[in-house]
């Protein structure tokens, strides 16, 4: 169900993380509301995959909170997510090689069946009237991002793209109310990349979205507000035309300010 409040869904605050000596997150903080993409980017190492790790709830940072709808996390669990409305796709793919592709979005709408999805699958429990019914939502999520044609394939024998995109329909077929994407465009080109800039376009007008990503094309193209990291801290956040026009972020980028004006 599309929210009906512009609080934010979710919100990190002071969140800081030390891997010994070394501040990989420091006082860095960031809010997605409904129906907005958020953009996490920065060079490498800049801490974007900690902060991802700390909202998923697979780290705990040192200091500062993580709050859902308002409401903090203490002690949420990557396993918790689904049930809070929270979904996400990882940097790998993490699709089961032995279900169909139909079957692993299947596995996604989990949340939606009383029994469990897998229950569902392995014929355990009684839940044969819901299996329709998510039989059909599941080939709609694939329709929607042109993978209908694999529905029946094993994830194995399908190109990387299409792979992807059965990730994806895996992750919104629950309808979840914020989405984090851990670089979704990692290892696409093409027709996938503009496929996958679409659909996080649509998924914004029904859902949160927190997509950390390299590729700055699709960030300036598909994100609303942008929080830039370097070395652990924010050193920017803003609208996409802002960030693309801010010196600290060429700078963290490129290594040394972009020189304005200077023609030789
Ligand atoms: N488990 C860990 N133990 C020690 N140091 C870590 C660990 N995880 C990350 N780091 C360090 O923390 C810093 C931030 O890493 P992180 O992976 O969050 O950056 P990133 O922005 O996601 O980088 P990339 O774009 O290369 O994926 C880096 O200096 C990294 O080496």
């Amino acid at each position: 169900m599309r929210p009906t409040t512009p609080d934010p869904l979710l919100t990190a605050e002071g969140v800081t993380v030390r891997f010994g000596g070394l501040t990989a997150l420091n006082d860095v903080g960031l809010s997605v509301a409904p129906g907005s993409v958020v953009g996490l980017i920065g060079p490498n190492g800049a801490g974007k995959t900690t902060l991802f790790n700390v909202v998923s709830g697979v780290l705990r940072p040192q200091s500062g909170s993580v709050s859902w709808k308002g409401r903090r996390l203490r002690r949420h669990r990557p396993h918790h997510l689904a049930d809070l409305g929270i979904a996400r796709t990882l940097q790998g793919l993490n699709l089961f090689p032995g279900l169909s592709a139909l079957d692993n979005v299947m596995v996604g709408a989990d949340r939606l069946c009383r029994g469990g999805a897998f229950a569902m699958l392995t014929g355990l429990g009684r839940y044969h009237s819901d299996e329709r019914r998510l039989r059909e939502r599941a080939m709609a999520a694939l329709a929607e991002f042109g993978a209908a044609h694999a529905a029946r394939a094993m994830p194995g024998t399908l190109p990387f793209g299409v792979q992807k995109r059965v990730a994806l329909a895996r992750a919104v077929v629950a309808e979840p109310e914020l989405l984090l994407l851990d670089e979704p465009a990692g290892g696409l080109s093409g027709e996938d990349m503009a496929a996958l800039a679409a659909a996080v376009k649509s998924f914004g007008s029904r859902m949160g979205v927190l997509l950390v990503e390299h590729h700055m094309d699709l960030v300036m193209d598909v994100c609303d507000h942008i929080v830039v990291l370097d070395f652990g801290e924010v050193i920017a956040a803003g609208p996409p035309e802002r960030i693309r026009s801010d010196p600290a972020v060429a700078e963290a980028y490129l290594g040394e300010p972009e020189e304005a004006g200077t023609d030789g």
